[in-house]
């Protein structure tokens, strides 16, 4: 898997899995739309989609122009920066509030405040992870390379595809081994690689059995309940069986992670901090055609569990009453 010697193997975590290749396509090539249209992952090279971007934005032009507002840092203990969505605490599917454990925290911070922590940090240190949107109230530089990105290009996939409008542009700086554990997004995403190298584990939405999501009223819905570093093969057998695919992405490179699509992202252990701006769209108007898509089963799951836990309104109820509708009748 190592492109033009920019990085090796030892700057990759080893997990035990079936993993193939993400195909990696110019830009132009039409194949690209075939891949796009079955909702299938591709790596895009050679691309302008964040031209200016790849150009220009060192960690210290950003420092200079990224403003001097408050930017959200996310702090973790960890190298995995596992999402937590504080909202779920107290929601109607989660009416007695049951709290988590949450090891993520989420910080405001000056940018030159971040980028001192990130030059010393050193091993034991907590690891950071800047997120922020790609909105104008950044310097006039950045605004500036922000139109500069090839809206022509992404404007004609997102019409081409039928994908939604675009909800977000997120700039994301992280320390070099940060780790976004495997999740899936309800969006469609352009994932452009701006600075530094990132490995991506892919798995589409089929494996959804072997990847033993969180409860849908969890603040880590959407995200996987096996820890890849040191999986539980008892209380996640199905997790042997998982097959993925990978693929490293460098500066210019741009992979599109099809809407449900599980993946797994993190910076190379070395070669220092890492930059990605990514575009979210919504998904667009899907209408029920049979046979279903599998992302279609994994939307149609998460409303049954949304349904159940209103109405039930006690989790532990949730298993009991769809065992009872299942044994003996559709298993
Ligand atoms: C880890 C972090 C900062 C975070 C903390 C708390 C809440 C949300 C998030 C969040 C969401 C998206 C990303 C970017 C990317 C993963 C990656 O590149 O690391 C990804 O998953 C995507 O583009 O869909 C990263 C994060
Ligand atoms: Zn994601």
């Amino acid at each position: 898997m190592c492109e033009n010697n920019k990085w090796d193997a030892s700057q990759i975590r080893k997990y035990d899995m079936d993993l193939q290749p993400i195909p990696r396509l110019h830009y132009k090539d039409p194949k690209v739309d075939e891949l796009m249209k079955t909702n299938q992952p591709v790596l895009l090279t050679e691309s302008n989609i964040a031209k200016p971007a790849v150009e220009k934005w060192t960690l210290e032009y950003l420092e200079e122009n990224l403003g001097k507002c408050g930017h959200t840092v996310y702090v973790s203990k960890t190298h995995k920066f596992k999402y937590y969505d504080r909202k779920k605490i107290l929601s109607k599917a989660n009416p007695k509030g049951v709290e988590f454990t949450n090891d993520t925290k989420s910080v405001e911070m000056k940018v030159c405040d971040f980028m001192k922590k990130v030059k010393n940090w050193k091993q034991g240190d907590d690891r950071l992870y800047l997120q922020q949107s790609l909105n104008s109230t950044f310097g006039p530089a950045i605004v500036e390379d922000f139109m500069g990105f090839d809206w022509r290009y992404v404007t004609d996939k997102k019409a081409r595809h039928g994908w939604g409008e675009l909800s977000a542009n997120l700039l994301f700086i992280a320390m070099e081994g940060n780790c976004t554990p495997c999740h899936y997004d309800e969006q469609q995403n352009l994932f452009a690689q701006i600075k530094g190298f990132k490995r991506c584990i892919l798995f589409p939405p089929d494996q959804f059995e072997c990847l033993y999501p969180h409860p849908v009223y969890h603040p880590h819905d959407r995200q996987s309940m096996v820890d890849f570093d040191n999986p539980d093969y008892t209380k996640f057998p199905k997790f042997k069986n998982v097959k993925g695919f990978e693929t490293v992405v460098g500066p210019g490179d741009v992979l599109y992670i099809p809407i449900y699509w599980w993946h797994h992202i993190e910076s190379l252990l070395t070669g220092g901090p890492t930059v990605t701006v990514n575009f979210w769209y919504k998904g667009g108007p899907s209408c029920l055609e049979y046979p279903l898509k599998d992302h279609q089963k994994v939307s149609i799951m998460r409303n049954v569990e949304k349904m159940l836990l209103e109405v039930l309104q006690d989790p532990k109820e949730v298993g009991p009453l769809l065992r009872t509708i299942l044994m003996g009748r559709y298993v």
